[in-house]
């Protein structure tokens, strides 16, 4: 299992939850071995993992103590969403829990048609997503994945990129979008080269780059990732990419991502935590993305985010608001301050004055991409959204 909701197929086929849960959560994302769950377990569950032993009986004893004892306070084993989905809750009531309106599909919808039928347009990519995700598992399976990337280079810093560029410029670190097409706009540009687009950008100013892999509805690709990587473009590079499961953290690790999108509209807190956890081990900065105050209070109480993304734009409807980013921060922005996190404004940004809105409203980051891949001249069009040259 890919933390505990990431991947909700996989758990309906469980015939005993309570029990083989918990073991999955044990052996796949805690790598933990099953043998913890033998009689002997049950024999020593009451024992202090501090114990002192000598004999090889004893310290047999202690390591299967020890594993009861991270058993018994691990933080995901014991998280309040896997008590509520061994009580019988179902995952998408316990996202809805947490305010999360959109639903995991869970299987595939029966060839004659009718189950559940999708109730927005962003339900409809996760459901796509879905069956995606659970198709490039089949062809390459997260060891291959693993193997990849061992040869990969080393991540940059994604975080320090954009806190420079901020300190540099005095203006908002920009995240420049490669990106082809969305589901609100259609093509935005017809005469689409990953590469040279992000050079662009790179040379005109841009702190990092976000790359849409999200093919369907975006016409991206986890190539285009590659190519960009590859091409020795130095801005460090966002995997854009709508994640429900963490094969999708490693496969974009082994493209050449320096971060990936997280967004908590569709993943539930200990989705979040577990994802976060694994960018750590990878090496991977997560941007985590907000649209709502429910989502952002949910957001500032989980350990260790350090980059939160506010959308001006409502994936359900994509009505764009670039003061959404104004009316979240609102009362929020000492408790940012006192996290060091730092804030990107998403989506709707077209001009100077838009900047300067959201810089005011506390933002350190931009991530843009419609008004400047729409320009003939990308690097041009930076420079007319700042209403200067940010590249000195
Ligand atoms: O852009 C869309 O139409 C869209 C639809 C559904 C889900 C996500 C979508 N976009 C992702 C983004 O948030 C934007 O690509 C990104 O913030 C840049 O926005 P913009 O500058 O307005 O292109």
């Amino acid at each position: 299992m890919e933390s505990l909701l990431a991947n909700p197929s996989a758990k309906l086929s469980i015939s005993n939850p309570s029990f083989t849960s918990r073991r999955a959560i044990l052996t796949e994302s805690l790598h933990f071995a099953p043998r913890y769950f033998s009689n002997s377990i049950r024999m020593t569950s009451g024992l202090s993992p501090l114990r002192c032993t000598n004999s090889p009986e004893d310290k047999e004893i202690s390591s299967v103590a020890s594993a009861m004892y991270e058993y018994q306070t691990d933080e995901f084993i014991n998280a309040k969403e896997v008590r509520e989905w061994e009580s019988g809750k179902s995952i998408n009531q316990i996202a809805a829990n947490q305010g999360i309106t959109i639903r995991r599909s869970c299987r595939p919808a029966p060839p004659a048609g009718g189950g559940m039928v999708p109730r927005n347009i962003l339900e409809q990519i996760i459901w796509d997503k879905e069956v995606e995700v659970t198709q490039f598992k089949q062809r390459m399976p997260r060891k291959n994945v693993e193997h990849l990337i061992k040869d990969a280079s080393p991540t940059r810093d994604f975080i320090r990129a954009l806190k420079d560029s901020y300190l540099r410029t005095g203006v908002p670190a920009l995240i420049a979008e490669v990106k082809k097409a969305s589901p609100s706009r259609g093509i935005l540009r017809e005469n689409f080269d990953p590469v040279e687009i992000a050079r662009t950008y790179e040379q005109n100013g841009a702190a990092c780059l976000s790359i849409l892999t999200d093919t369907k509805y975006f016409q991206g690709s986890f190539e285009n990732l590659e190519k960009v990587r590859k091409a020795g473009i130095k801005c460090p590079l966002l995997c854009k990419e709508f994640i429900i499961d963490l094969w999708q953290i490693y496969y974009a690790r082994a493209k050449g991502a320096d971060a990936v999108l997280l967004i908590a509209g569709v993943l539930p807190d200990i989705d979040i935590k577990y994802m976060l956890k694994t960018c750590r081990e990878l090496g991977l900065t997560a941007l985590i993305e907000v649209y709502n105050e429910r989502e952002l209070d949910r957001v500032l109480k989980i350990n260790g985010v350090q980059l939160i993304g506010i959308n001006n734009r409502n994936l359900e409807n994509f009505v764009v608001d670039i003061s959404n980013t104004q009316k979240l921060l609102e009362n929020r922005i000492q408790v940012i301050k006192d996290k060091d996190i730092t804030v990107v404004g998403e989506s709707g940004l077209f001009t100077p004055d838009d900047v300067k809105f959201v810089h005011d409203s506390g933002v350190k980051a931009v991530l843009v991409g419609e008004s400047l891949i729409k320009q003939e001249d990308p690097g041009l069009a930076i420079r007319g959204l700042f209403g200067k040259d940010i590249s000195k």
